[in-house]
Parts: C-alpha cells; sequence; structure tokens
C-alpha cells in the first residue's frame, strides 16, 4: 500500500499500480497525474462518496476497486473509461445506477452489500459481462437485457427481494455459477432433517484452524470424547454470496454423503449469539485442490504450477464429484460454487466438496426448472473437468484425454436442456474408467 503523502510529493508518478487507504473523505486529485500509466486502483476502506467529472482522464485504468466507502450513487463517469474491466464497489450505500454508468468494456462487476432495487438496462450492453457480484441488495427483478450477457458465467442474487426468476436466466449459455438464496423466490421449508444441537459449554475451543468469508473455523474438544471436532462460527454478515443462515440450512439440508464433510450438530454461542456447525475434523493430509480465481483468470480457478495428477486421480475426483452434485440436486440443492478451491484431496483422489456459501435450495417439484437448475451446476462440472485435464500427467492426449474431453463439451452445450444430468455423468464416468483401465 502506498501513502498519500508519496502521491502528493510526485514520489508515485509513472506508477501503475496504486492502493490508498487513509480514511480519506475527498478524492485525490493527483492521482490524476498518472493518468499516462495507471491500470489499477484500489481506494477501498475510505469514506469517499464521488468521483470528480474527468476521472476518465485516467484513460489506461482497468481495475478499479473502491469497496467499503460512502458512495450512495454508482459514479456516471465510470461509464466513460474504455478499458475498464474490473469494477468493485461492494459495501458502500448505493441506491442509484444511471444508464450511462455502465461501461461496455466489464467484465467482472462487484456490487455485493448496497441498497440497489434496480440495475439499468444498459447492462445488457456488456458483452464481455462474466462475473456479476450483487448479494445483499434490493432488487425486486432483474432487468430483461440482462439475457444479452451471453458471456454471464457467475452470478450471485442472494439476500434480495426477488420474487421471480425470469425464464431466460436458466438458459443462459454460459451460466455456471448461481446462487439466488435469501430471496422470496427461493423460500422454501426445512426439511424433517435437524442437526443435534450441541451445548456451546460443552466444546472446549482450541486453535483457529482457518477462517473463511462467512465464518471462522476451531479445532475443539468435547466432554468426554475422544476425536476432536471442527466448529466453525459463523460471523452472521452477508457475505457476497449470501446470508450465513442459508449456508447452515444447506449444510445440514445436504445430509450424508462420503465427499462431504460430516455434519454432527448445530451450536450456539450464547454469549456473543452467534450460531455455529460442529463437523468432523478434516484429516490433515488433505490438500486444496485449486485456489480461488485471480483478476485475470476471473470466473476459472488457479492451480499451484506443480501439480499434476493421474488418471486414477482425476477419475476418482470427478467420479466423487459427480455423486455428490447428483446427491445435492436430488435433495434440490444447489451447491452454486462446484470449483476445484472448494475441493480437497488425499494422494488417491479422495475428495471431500465444501463452502456452502453459495447454495440455493429449490422445489424440485417443478421438473423443468429443476432439470435447468442442475444442468447449470453441470456447466461447471465441465469446467472442472477442463481444470483436471490441464493437470493431466500424461503428455499424450490418449483415449482417456480425448473421452473426458467429449464429456466436458457435452456439459457446456449451449443448449441447456441437451447437458447430461449428474446421474448420467456418472455412468459416462464409469464406462471411462473401465475401458481405459484406470
Ligand atoms: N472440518 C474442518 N476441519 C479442519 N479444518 C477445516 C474444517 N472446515 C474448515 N477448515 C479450515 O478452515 C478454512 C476455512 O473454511 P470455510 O469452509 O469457512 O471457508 P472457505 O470455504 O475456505 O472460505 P469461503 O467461505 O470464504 O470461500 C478451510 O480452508 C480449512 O483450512
Amino acid at each position: 500500500m502506498q501513502t498519500l503523502e508519496q502521491l502528493k510529493r510526485g514520489e508515485l508518478n509513472g506508477c501503475t499500480s496504486l492502493k490508498l487507504s487513509a480514511d480519506m473523505e475527498t478524492f485525490p486529485m493527483e492521482i490524476l497525474d498518472l493518468a499516462d500509466t495507471l491500470e489499477y486502483l484500489d481506494l477501498s476502506a475510505n469514506r469517499l462518496s464521488e468521483l470528480p467529472s474527468d476521472f476518465s482522464k485516467l484513460r489506461k485504468l482497468k481495475v478499479f476497486f473502491c469497496s467499503n466507502n460512502e458512495f450512495t450513487v454508482y459514479p456516471e463517469v465510470l461509464g466513460d473509461c474504455p478499458l475498464l474491466d474490473i469494477v468493485g464497489f461492494k459495501a458502500n450505500h448505493i441506491g442509484q445506477i444511471s444508464n450511462h454508468a455502465i461501461g461496455q468494456n466489464l467484465r467482472w462487476l462487484i456490487l455485493t452489500n448496497n441498497m440497489i432495487s434496480a440495475l439499468p438496462a444498459s447492462i445488457g450492453d456488456c458483452h464481455r459481462l462474466e462475473k456479476l457480484m450483487l448479494a445483499g441488495n434490493k432488487l425486486t427483478e432483474l432487468p430483461n437485457e440482462l439475457q444479452h450477457c451471453k458471456a454471464l458465467a457467475l452470478l450471485r442474487l442472494s439476500a434480495n427481494k426477488i420474487e421471480i426468476l425470469p425464464d431466460w436466466l436458466l438458459s443462459l449459455p454460459k451460466l455456471s455459477w448461481l446462487a439466488f438464496s435469501g430471496n422470496p423466490c427461493s423460500r422454501i421449508p426445512n426439511s424433517e432433517i435437524e442437526a443435534p444441537l450441541i451445548s456451546y459449554d460443552s466444546l472446549e475451543i482450541q486453535d483457529k484452524l482457518g477462517e473463511g468469508a462467512s465464518g471462522t473455523i476451531y479445532r475443539a474438544s468435547r466432554d468426554g470424547m475422544l476425536q476432536d471436532v471442527a466448529v466453525k462460527v459463523f460471523k452472521g454478515d452477508v457475505t457476497s454470496d449470501g446470508f450465513p443462515e442459508d449456508e447452515m440450512n444447506s449444510s445440514i439440508e445436504a445430509g450424508d454423503h462420503d465427499t462431504l464433510v460430516k455434519i454432527i450438530g448445530k451450536t450456539d454461542d450464547p454469549y456473543e449469539s452467534k450460531t455455529g456447525l460442529v463437523m468432523e475434523l478434516i484429516p490433515k493430509h488433505y490438500i486444496n485442490l485449486g485456489n480461488p480465481p485471480s483478476l485475470k483468470t476471473c470466473t476459472r480457478d488457479v492451480f499451484n504450477s506443480d501439480m499434476q495428477l493421474s488418471d486414477l486421480q482425476i477419475i476418482n475426483i470427478l467420479t466423487s464429484i459427480s455423486s455428490v452434485a447428483n446427491h445435492l440436486h436430488q435433495k434440490g440443492i444447489m451447491h452454486g460454487d462446484l470449483y476445484a478451491h472448494n475441493m480437497l484431496i488425499d494422494e488417491s483422489g479422495k475428495t471431500l466438496f465444501g463452502d456452502f456459501g453459495a447454495a440455493t435450495r429449490y422445489d424440485r417439484v417443478h421438473l423443468a426448472f429443476s432439470n435447468e437448475m442442475e444442468r447449470i451446476e453441470v456447466s461447471a462440472f465441465g469446467y472442472l473437468v477442463d481444470d483436471l485435464l490441464s493437470l493431466y500427467a500424461s503428455k499424450d492426449q490418449d483415449t482417456f484425454y480425448h473421452a473426458l474431453n467429449a464429456l466436458k463439451e457435452s456439459c457446456h452445450l449451449a443448449d441447456v436442456s441437451s447437458r447430461p444430468n449428474f446421474e448420467q455423468i456418472e455412468s459416462i464416468l464409469a464406462e471411462i474408467k473401465s475401458k481405459n483401465l484406470v
């Protein structure tokens, strides 16, 4: 992070990237002196509410983050920045976005946690738009023009006020990661499944195991039990994927499956009135299969450069994931974030699939709707196949490679209803396994 003083003294001239957080209430005009070079600007965590009208002098700007500020209007001048590719205004108070404000070059737009009740029709002109984050707003509907965004792959609509999802949404050709829990259109009663309540006082909280957007995970021991457990204490705030309580309900509704971390119960922290999930501990030898997307890859995971997988590992991972995805959809749960970065694997390819933060529960009674929901996730599975093929240890494009490549292509058919469902994918994988003697 650079400082305001460095900027004012001209020490940052020529820089391509600038990050300033200094409780600023006004936009420092010296930033415009960087117009010839500046490509990345992060002014998150200040108290800004306006941009200067000549902000678009920053004609090389590609990435602009301005989260945790005090904007009430999405700045119109952003529509004049020709190269803007990524814009982030998470956690402001934006209630208004004019038609002109949306730049046509946008690929990734983050508006999580604002007060937006309507999107402008001009969003439909963003033909490159791939990732659109709208959770935690006041949207009651989506503009029909959004259906022209044919590149849209990841859409977060959770924690809004949407009554009905438009029909065209589920047939967008590239849509693969969708979340809309916490809306009137996703209101669905909890089933009979209830996780046992485990008293917080019976848990002895030990070291912190990790932290996600929605909660903090601790190791804990339990009165009279030999095995330690993991406890996820939810933070309570809306995340970019939705409400923590929806994550908790979906994790419980998901039930038991070899590929899921077993949920032991629910807990309440009466002192801080926080809810939590008690889970089995993930054994230490499991490693993350992938890492979350970068600014460059946008919707695609990134992988460690030394990661390689054998055909046996690949087939085991894909079989586990298609099986658990089938299990979830049979229960009317769309995971919404089917990504390698949410999977853990061991040496043999034994897989655990986690993070129900973006999960949406839906009613399986509506057959056509259910079929489309499942096939959106099938598209995400297709990207997983593609990722694993890029990690395939064999240098040759052998019959195993070609068979999986054909499966990937069928998962990505533009006509959503022509894609296989997860049950069919499981059979295809079993056949590939037997034919290739994996
Ligand atoms: N059952 C568990 N046993 C051991 N460690 C765990 C367990 N669950 C989570 N962790 C640790 O906590 C980290 C955060 O987990 P969590 O499921 O909240 O978030 P995430 O899925 O990684 O993040 P996000 O929700 O932000 O995408 C994990 O990466 C892991 O290291």
